[in-house]
């Protein structure tokens, strides 16, 4: 508990140093009755020593008794919460240079009620300056993201021993803010316990990203079969056709209407556009901006090739009312929360409650892994964290993108993204080439490693993308063009043979 404090008060102290002077500086404390509100109290009592102005509100007739006495010890003020007195106590702590939210941590049963909730609610509109959260915001569930409002938004969440899975899934991670990590002792017992979720890091990606040997030829780098946009949405098959090209995959062979072709060819004249589907490729994309009957039919009939053959599968938007019965795991399905939602509810598993989108937004890390657990694919959840499930249940979860992102055509960016690099993985995934045992993947959850490689690579280029701009606004097609820096980057900075 100390060093947790001790973390906690060194985190508080270098931010409130960045804006005014430390001495004379005020921080309250909001404290609830378990371990949590200690680390906040003893923290504080830290602050205190260091000539800070602190103030304790506390939550519970009774917290930590350690912890109180060394915080009044060090010169505290503390004020009790009770009914009738929760604004109040909102308006003085909003005052203040730094809150910390030590009211739950990881003991917590649902959410705050009553008095604390009155005063978090308060404090929220009122916008404090900054809030730190002492473990994780109080509110949110530590195992899964999963919200109980109200809460109070964290500028940083300082975080004990490992990063929880709920500051790394929606809607947690949106309440956390810049997650921090203190090492309090237990690391190394944490080793042995499988994580909830799993961030592939910089050299992780650069590990995974396919590169090509000496002697490759178009052919070995691996071709992907598109069968995506239409007539009508003709733009989805320019730009997943363009973002797989720029992704490094050996070629495309485009399939789909002669106007769309038409696109296609002028944005990305390395293409090929097939009148049929008997091309050899080592992975297809599919439903892209696809409509229509004619387009369906090239979708579906491409998707039972692939089953025969036994080839990786992007599916995405039109081709997801396409499913098999059971989806083998390289078959990755690319669904948005509504999409998801209509996903769920065409399986005869789910029950008569509808899911909404909402509720795939609420409990993403939930949904995802109930959708690839009853198709047995991969089901990667997109949104301002995007989630992979693979169907034995173990999820990767990548956030590197913007919201700038949010914009039309995206998605399509991303599914060329992610069919490039399984066409390209395609044969050394299946004969693993040790890269993912090296990282500790085992063989039934390469693709989700994969899709999350091409989750955060779509992620990163949009980040560079919108860097470009000074962080101004991106179009897909600018995600698309800074791709090849992205891939560049990191595999440069890790390729082993590299000089
Ligand atoms: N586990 C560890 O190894 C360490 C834990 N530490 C701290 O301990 C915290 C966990 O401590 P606790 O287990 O005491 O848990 P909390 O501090 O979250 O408090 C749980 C207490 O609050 C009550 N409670 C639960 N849900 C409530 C709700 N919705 N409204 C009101 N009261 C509620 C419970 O009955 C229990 O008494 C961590 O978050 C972290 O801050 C650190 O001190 C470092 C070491
Ligand atoms: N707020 C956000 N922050 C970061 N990335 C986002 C955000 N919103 C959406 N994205 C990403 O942008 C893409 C949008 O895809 P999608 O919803 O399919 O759009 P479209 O159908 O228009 O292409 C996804 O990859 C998603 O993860
Ligand atoms: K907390």
């Amino acid at each position: 508990m100390q060093r947790a404090a001790y973390g906690l008060a060194q985190a508080v102290a270098r931010e409130v140093k960045s804006i005014r002077k430390l001495a004379g500086a005020s921080v309250t404390v909001l404290a609830g009755k378990g371990n949590n509100g200690g680390d906040g109290l003893f923290a504080a009592a830290i602050l205190a020593r260091r000539g800070m102005r602190t103030t304790a509100v506390l939550a519970a007739p009774a917290v930590h008794q350690e912890a109180l006495a060394a915080f009044v010890a060090a010169g505290g003020r503390v004020v009790q919460l009770e009914a009738g007195n929760a604004e109040e106590l909102a308006v003085l702590s909003a005052g203040s240079d730094c809150i910390i939210d030590a009211l739950l941590g990881t003991g917590a049963r649902g959410g705050l009620r009553e008095a604390p909730a009155e005063l978090v609610a308060s404090l929220q509109e009122l916008r404090p300056r900054l809030v730190v959260a002492c473990d994780l915001p109080s509110g949110l569930d530590a195992n899964s993201g999963e919200v109980h409002w109200p809460v109070l938004d964290a500028d940083i969440t300082v975080t004990f021993g490992g990063i929880k899975a709920g500051l790394m899934a929606d809607p947690g991670e949106g309440c956390a803010g810049r997650v921090e990590l203190v090492a309090i002792g237990i690391e190394r017992s944490l080793e042995s316990i499988s994580p909830e979720l799993r961030r592939l890091t910089d050299s992780d990606l650069g590990t995974l990203l396919p590169k090509p040997g000496r002697r490759a030829h178009k052919y070995s780098r691996g071709v992907l079969g598109v069968v995506a946009g239409s007539a009508r949405f003709a733009g989805a098959a320019a730009l997943s056709v363009h973002a797989a090209a720029l992704a490094g995959v050996g070629m495309v062979r485009y399939l789909g209407p002669q106007s769309a072709a038409q696109l296609v060819l002028a944005r990305t004249p390395e293409a090929l556009w097939e009148t049929d589907h008997s091309g050899r490729v080592q992975a297809w994309l599919l439903g892209s901006g696809v409509d229509g009957e004619e387009q369906l039919q090239r979708a579906k009939e491409a998707g039972a090739l692939a089953l025969a053959d036994d080839l990786p599968v992007v599916v995405d938007a039109g081709a997801l009312s396409l499913l098999p019965e059971r989806c083998p795991a390289h078959w990755i399905l690319t669904p948005h929360a509504g999409e998801l939602a209509t996903l769920l509810n065409s399986l005869p598993s789910t029950g008569e409650v509808k899911v909404t989108r909402d509720d795939v937004e609420s409990r993403p890390l939930h949904f995802v892994r109930q959708a690839a657990e009853q198709t047995g694919a991969t089901v990667l959840l997109k949104g301002a964290t995007t989630l992979v499930s693979s169907p034995s249940g173990v999820v990767f979860n990548q956030s590197e993108g913007t919201a700038w992102m949010a914009t039309a055509g995206s998605g399509d960016v991303l599914a060329g993204v992610l069919g490039a690099l399984l066409a390209q993985a395609a044969e050394s995934i299946r004969h693993d080439d040790g890269a993912y045992a090296a990282l500790c993947v085992d063989p039934a959850d390469r693709w989700a490693a994969l899709a999350a490689v091409a989750a955060s690579v779509h992620g990163r280029a949009g980040a560079l993308a919108s860097a470009d701009f000074d962080g101004g606004p991106i179009t897909a097609s600018a995600i698309a063009e800074a791709v090849p820096r992205v891939i560049g980057s990191l595999s440069a900075e890790y390729d082993p043979t590299r000089p």
